[in-house]
């Protein structure tokens, strides 16, 4: 694209050459003529060479305008032929200005006004041609005066003067009537650019015009099509006139024909369903006062069959001149399904599946309402944070149906508990917790809790069981124990850990020193996925000992955990964390087969230390592949089979889960010894005990720790021992710390005793060197006693 300057210069150059052609023609006409004439005139060689030099750059501008007119003007780079034709012009100007070589003063008059008349005949003539260009006519000027005017000075005479004079008037009049002409040029040129544009424009805007009413007509058309195949309603509210329109389909949008509804503000004002009709009316009379952007609300309208549909209403407005709201066009469109399946996914999101109650994302949320409320109303809002007691075991004895059942059994009881402004919330698995907003005072949060308690006193009947459930409640109180919906529920948590541990079925108000201890158990649970491939565990050995002889009879294997911040962590802690997140099941597998390599080394090494006892948890019992994973371990560290003691707790066995049961009887029937642990915890029954895998009972340390204070622990224990006795199962006492607790179960015929008067766990190191060195003293200790 050119610049506009460029295509004015351009022009110039075209208008240049197209008069140019006469100028030479009439050069060359006019050169044979002053060649011939001057002939006569004079006799001086220089007019022959004057002649052919004349007619020479003639024709050479005759080939140069010729070639011009052959170009492409539009790709061709004008302003080198301008330079061509300057540098001829130049030359054709000098040697008309040499023209004047051949004057003579002695000439006749005429012959010299002849040779003045042509040279200013020719600087008139020539302004038309060459004025297109300025400079072009300026150096065909100059040649061509300059020889004469010079000449006429240099003679010195007052008729040459003058005649000089006069010729250089006359030079700088062509000067000023060539500018002139010049500027003509220029603005004819600009016209006609301006002309050319004008045109364009005027030829764009009639195409513009033609597509805009084209499109125009496309429109109309499309938009009479929409109105009558879309499902959408239209409506047209002529504000002025107070006139609704309401199209055929907005009607049949709510079941109605035609003539059934007025095409009036009353028809759709009485529809508006009567939640949604002062929100939708306000924000209408807000719009219509200040009518910005488009008009766009959601609500239900009532249809022809009695039922609501769900609208979403869009106007566009039109202003008059001043900016008034003249007129509202819009559509209806049916939300309906929409509506629903929002509803739907808002449900599946927000609420508990399994007993429809709000999950803990919609909890959270109307804690953080109610805790703005309460700041506007400054009344407290309690959180209770229920965990059911065991509820694992349900799970895991009678199945996850059962315990489903059970758990909306308990969501419908809970509903009965609480009253309708409270929040009952499912948070996940067995915790539920309520929201009581508006209290005066927390001892309403007491009383709440005091009406769970009571309402778990009935038992819960599922499939013919009656299980009799309890729920430990913890209690924390907005502003007092939390800011936000996150503390107050984790500090809720943290004393619901509290009842669990003193008060279990109970309740307790959360105190600020009980934050840490939840922090500690959320500490151990992250900690403990890290635990193994962190390499944190370890296994101490405790040794197990025939109460008669004092030999040792075997170790039971103890799981250590060193947490890198709390240290030495009890596995009465991260056990049933461990248990609760599924991660005993790795756990318990290292444990297993550390034990059997270091049992299995201890044979190789020549020390008979009898079984090595490892415990099981419930967990792990229940899991598919845990037959596998024993015999795995088994074949891999070498161990025999009647070397190794798996210890299960008495509550585990009585869960009557027939998959634990089947795995006890194939381990025993592998020849593994079934020990169970805890026993006297747990209500087992003469007749259940008969028929178990079982080959060993482990009187449980809380009653070997009386045995010789209360009467009921000795007795409890005297019976075990019988029970051991009748069935034919080896009865071992756990936590044996003194001589007289060793000295009434040997006399009572308990055959084995572990407990810190023999040992406390040890390392396997230790325990071999326990063997060597005291293996020896312990059993004279138990002899002399
Ligand atoms: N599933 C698994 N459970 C395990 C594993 N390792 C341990 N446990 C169970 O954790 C509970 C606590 O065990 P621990 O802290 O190791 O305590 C054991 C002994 O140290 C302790 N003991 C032994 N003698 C005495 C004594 O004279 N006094 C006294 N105060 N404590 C004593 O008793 C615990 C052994 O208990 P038990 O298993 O019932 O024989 C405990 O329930 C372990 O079972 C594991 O790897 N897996």
């Amino acid at each position: 694209m050119k610049s506009i300057k460029q295509a004015i210069l351009d022009k110039q150059i075209d208008l240049l050459f197209s008069y140019s052609g006469t100028v030479v023609a009439s050069g060359i006409a006019v050169g044979c003529f002053a060649w011939i004439y001057f002939s006569f005139v004079t006799d001086t060689p220089w007019l022959m060479l004057w002649g052919v030099s004349l007619i020479g750059v003639n024709l050479a501008r005759l080939y140069l305008l010729r070639s011009f007119k052959r170009i492409n003007k539009r790709q061709a780079i004008l302003s080198i032929w301008l330079r061509r034709h300057l540098v001829l012009t130049f030359f054709s100007g000098l040697i008309w200005g040499l023209l004047s070589l051949t004057y003579d003063p002695n000439w006749a008059t005429s012959h010299q006004v002849m040779l003045v008349m042509l040279l200013t005949g020719l600087a008139a003539f020539s302004i038309t041609a060459y004025a297109a260009v300025l400079e072009v006519y300026v150096v065909f000027l100059i040649p061509l005066l300059l020889p004469l005017e010079l000449d006429l000075f240099a003679r010195g005479e007052i008729f040459t003067s003058v005649l000089g004079m006069l010729l250089l008037l006359f030079a700088i009049g062509m000067l000023f009537v060539a500018r002139r002409f010049y500027t003509q040029y220029i603005e004819s040129i600009h016209l006609s650019f301006e002309h050319q544009f004008l045109q364009k424009e005027l030829l764009n805007g009639t195409q513009n015009l033609e597509s805009m009413e084209h499109a125009l007509k496309n429109a109309e058309q499309q938009f009479d099509n929409v109105l009558e195949t879309s499902l959408d309603g239209y409506w047209e509210w002529d504000l002025q006139k107070n006139d609704l329109y309401l199209s055929p389909r907005w009607k049949a949008q709510l079941g109605y024909k035609d003539h059934e509804l007025k095409s009036e503000l009353d028809t759709w004002k009485n529809l508006l369903h009567p939640d949604d009709r002062n929100v939708i009316l306000e924000k209408l009379d807000n719009y219509l006062i200040h009518p910005r952007g488009h008009w766009e609300a959601e609500f239900r309208l009532l249809n022809k069959s009695g039922g609501y549909r769900g609208i979403l209403a869009r106007a566009t407005p039109t202003l008059d001149k001043q900016g008034k709201l003249i007129r509202l066009t819009g559509v209806h469109i049916d939300i309906t399904e929409r509506v629903k399946a929002e509803n739907k996914i808002k449900k599946l999101a927000y609420y508990d599946r399994l007993t429809k109650l709000p999950n803990r994302i919609l909890f959270n949320d109307r804690i953080s309402h109610a805790i703005s409320q309460s700041k506007h109303t400054g009344l407290k809002l309690c959180i209770l944070f229920l965990d059911l007691d065991r509820f694992k075991n349900i799970n895991d004895s009678f199945g996850h149906p059962a315990g489903d059942h059970v758990l909306k059994m308990i969501a419908e009881r809970l509903k009965k508990v609480v009253r309708e402004d409270d929040t009952l919330a499912r948070l996940g698995g067995d915790e539920f917790a309520v929201l009581v907003e508006n209290v005066h005072h927390s001892h309403h949060a007491a009383l709440m809790a005091g009406k769970i308690k009571s309402s778990f006193e009935k038992s819960f009947v599922v499939g013919g069981h009656d299980f009799y459930i309890s729920g430990s409640i913890g209690i924390s109180v907005y502003p007092n124990d939390g800011g936000d919906a996150a503390s107050l529920l984790k500090n809720a948590d943290a004393a619901m850990y509290k009842a669990k541990n003193i008060d279990r079925g109970g309740f307790q108000f959360y105190t600020e020193e009980l934050s840490e201890k939840a922090l500690r158990h959320y500490t151990i649970e992250s900690g403990l996925r890290q635990a193994l491939s962190k390499q944190q565990f370890s296994v101490l050995y405790q040794p197990k000992i025939d109460l008669s002889s004092g030999a040792i009879k075997g170790a039971e294997a103890l799981v250590r955990w060193i947490h890198p911040q709390f240290g030495e962590i009890p596995p009465e802690q991260f056990i049933p964390i461990a248990e609760e997140t599924g991660q005993i099941r790795g756990i318990g597998e290292w444990v297993l087969l550390q034990a059997c390599k270091t049992a299995q080394d201890w044979q190789s090494r020549g020390l008979d230390i009898g079984r090595m006892a490892v415990n099981l948890s419930g967990v792990q019992l229940q899991s598919e592949d845990f037959l596998e994973t024993v015999k795995s371990i088994l074949l891999k560290t070498g161990l025999p089979t009647d070397l190794l003691e798996l210890e299960v707790t008495e509550n585990i066995l009585m869960r009557d889960s027939e998959k634990s049961i089947n795995s006890l009887v194939e381990l025993q029937s592998m020849g593994i010894n079934i020990a169970i642990d805890d026993f006297g915890t747990g209500y087992s029954s003469l007749a259940q005990l008969a028929t178990l895998p079982v080959d060993k009972l482990k009187i449980d340390r809380s009653f070997v720790t009386n045995i010789c204070q209360d009467e009921q622990s000795a007795e409890i224990s005297r019976t075990i021992i019988a029970l051991g006795r009748t069935l034919s199962k080896v009865v071992i006492a756990e936590g044996i710390e003194y001589s007289d607790q060793q000295d009434f179960l040997r006399q009572e015929g308990c055959d084995e005793g572990q407990g810190f008067l023999f040992s406390k766990p040890m390392t396997g190191q230790q325990f071999v060197e326990f063997t060597e060195h005291n293996g020896q003293q312990a059993r004279l200790t138990t002899l002399q006693s």
